[in-house]
């Protein structure tokens, strides 16, 4: 149970909810064990023509009575254990998904998405059952089970109590013994259902390639696969808890065949009245629950313990990347960045992606950086917004080194528009003003969208700028989920923009008109790109090669270096788009 620690401040908080409950859930037990002796009575005066106006009203009176206090004992217990337990699966899950928010973007790289969501849907709940469910459960097997021998034992005594309950013990054994497989199948269930939702999802996300390909066949082959084996655990399962509702029918017929055949003589005796031999069948359907209760509590706390300790071992994860004690927050940023002799590998058996990497970038100025895929462009952003600490050197950001500031500090002055333009399922205003705190009004986002160049073509979507954009922005094309995620930028008034290869997916002419935008912005601007193009207006560029910085410069000056990559890449750049141009006109000249 010392899993359970994590949950202590919640517990404190709500101990007064739990022993509330558990005292209500106690009453309510012992309320439902007098139900019986008022029948006992009933039968023995009707037995013996003792039965009067008044005595049927007085046991009237009583089952009413406790009829009532049962209700609403037990709609109190309820809302007390099982409300603070629904209570407690929010908590939990809450301070996990913030636990996830607050570790590296690293993190993400080796955990598997279908393991985290898992940890916040089966785990939270497995932990939050034990907190409702289990606790109602070893009141329930405990307390329920003692008070109704010791009412039995009252009732008839000793000798005829103990014939009658000898086999049901037997359904807490035969439950227990059920109870692990089942629960191992459960989670067979469970795995399978979620490979079954990762291959639908992957499939539906991956629809253009699987028909641009053709190969319908053989995914719907695969996904039959994997439905075959979730049908098949289903059915394992089905069968084994079918077994349940079998195993308490047996052991529970045994205990009242024994009962009816001893009971008997002991009425014909007159050991026992028919009024006792009532009550004791009563009891018997009464200690039915505990003694299946008893059978269940053993395999849920242990999955309990198990999914708390799989949680303990997520919350146990610190973020690598830490704030300094004093972490600064920064007055006016102005925008500028300087590299110092950076170097940086991505872990330590890995060679070093970035090499004694220095430049700056005046406030307002902008930053080209050029270079072949791989050559570590985009690290250098990661570093900068302190995704990963740098290895050697320094950076600094308006004139602050990084690791003297808050991460919120740094990340809120730099808006940085990622290689993955990623949108989220929700309207196209929402996906624009989403880095926002407050609602932004409609006209700032439209401003937004107008600057991103991408205005006339939200006006064109069916819904305009209230159009839901599908899981991915599947409806989009790439060039407009670029521009949404440009304009989203924007609208954060950042004083340091990055664009990291975000105008890939543009035409020249729109990437143009977006880059004049930009520059009359007059904020910092760093750009990534492989294209000259997009490179070619910045006050400074840099050309990368295997992590180091192997030019620098502006365009003109780059270009007056014959044989440099800069140079090279301009002229092979040149050549595909002149040829490109011929190709069209070609074509054109066809359909004329
Ligand atoms: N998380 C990571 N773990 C290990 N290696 C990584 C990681 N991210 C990037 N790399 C490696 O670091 C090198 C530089 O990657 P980076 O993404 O910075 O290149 P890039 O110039 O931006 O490329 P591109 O233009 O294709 O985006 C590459 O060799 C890449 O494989």
């Amino acid at each position: 149970m010392k899993a359970y620690k994590t949950l202590m401040p919640f517990l404190k908080r709500n101990v007064h909810r739990y022993v509330i409950g558990i005292l209500l859930l106690m009453l309510v037990d012992g309320a439902n064990l007098l139900v019986p002796q008022v029948l006992r009575s009933f039968t023995d005066w009707a037995q013996t023509g003792e039965l009067t106006t008044d005595r049927i009203w007085v046991s009237v009176l009583w089952i009413m009575g406790l009829g009532s206090m049962i209700a609403l004992g037990r709609f109190i217990w309820r809302t007390q254990l099982f409300g603070t337990a629904k209570k407690l699966e929010y908590w939990l899950r809450d301070k996990l998904f913030r636990h996830y928010l607050s570790l590296d973007a690293d993190y993400y790289k080796h955990a598997k998405t279908g393991d985290l969501m898992a940890h916040a849907t089966n785990d939270v709940k497995a932990v939050s059952n034990t907190m409702g469910a289990g606790i109602m459960m070893i009141i329930d097997s405990i307390f329920m089970t003692l008070l109704t021998v010791v009412m039995m034992v009252i009732t008839v005594g000793m000798k005829i109590s103990m014939v009658a309950l000898l086999a049901l013990p037997f359904i807490s054994l035969a439950i227990g013994r059920i109870s692990k497989p089942v629960q191992r199948r459960s989670r067979m269930v469970q795995n399978t259902f979620s490979k079954l939702t990762t291959e639908v999802q992957e499939n539906l996300s991956g629809i253009r390639v699987i028909k641009a390909s053709g190969v319908e066949k053989i995914r719907s082959n695969s996904f039959a696969k994997v439905n075959e084996t979730y049908k098949k655990n289903n059915m394992d399962l089905v069968k084994l808890n079918g077994l349940f509702h079998p195993v308490i029918d047996l052991f529970s017929g045994i205990s009242f065949v024994v009962f009816i055949l001893y009971g008997s003589q002991q009425i014909l005796t007159g050991v026992i009245t028919l009024g006792d031999f009532v009550a004791v069948v009563h009891y018997l359907h009464m200690i039915l629950w505990p003694m299946v209760a008893l059978g269940m509590i053993a395999n849920m706390f242990q999955r309990g313990i198990a999914s708390m300790d799989r949680l303990n071992q997520i919350f146990a994860v610190e973020p690598q990347i830490k704030e300094d004690g004093e972490a600064l927050s920064l007055k006016k940023a102005d925008g500028s960045v300087s590299f110092r002799n950076v170097s940086f590998r991505y872990g330590k058996d890995l060679p070093l992606v970035l090499e004694n990497v220095s430049f700056d970038v005046e406030p307002g100025t902008s930053l080209a950086i050029l270079g072949r895929t791989g050559s570590g462009k985009s690290t250098v952003i990661d570093l900068l917004l302190r995704l990963y600490d740098v290895e050697a050197g320094e950076i600094l950001f308006s004139g602050v080194p990084i690791k003297k500031l808050s991460l919120k500090a740094l990340r809120s002055a730099i808006a940085a528009v990622p290689q993955d333009s990623f949108l989220f399922s929700k309207s196209v205003a929402e996906n624009i003003s989403f880095s926002l705190k407050d609602a932004a009004q409609r006209q700032v986002i439209v401003e937004a969208a107008k600057f991103a160049k991408v205005h006339e073509d939200i006006l064109t979507m069916p819904e305009g700028y209230d159009t839901l954009v599908g899981e991915r922005g599947v409806t989009l094309s790439g060039g407009q989920k670029q521009r949404i995620c440009i304009a989203r930028a924007y609208l954060r008034q950042a004083p340091l923009l990055i664009l990291d290869d975000s105008l890939s997916a543009v035409d020249t002419e729109t990437e143009d008109a977006i880059l004049q935008h930009l520059r009359e912005l007059g904020q910092s601007l760093i750009l990534i790109s492989q294209r000259i193009s997009a490179v070619k207006n910045a006050d400074q560029i840099l050309v990368m090669d295997e992590g180091k910085i192997i030019q620098r410069g502006t365009h003109e000056t780059l270009m007056d270096q014959v044989g440099g990559l800069y140079r090279t890449l301009n002229d092979h750049q040149l050549l595909e788009s002149k040829l490109d141009i011929k190709l069209r006109t070609k074509e054109d000249q066809n359909h004329d």
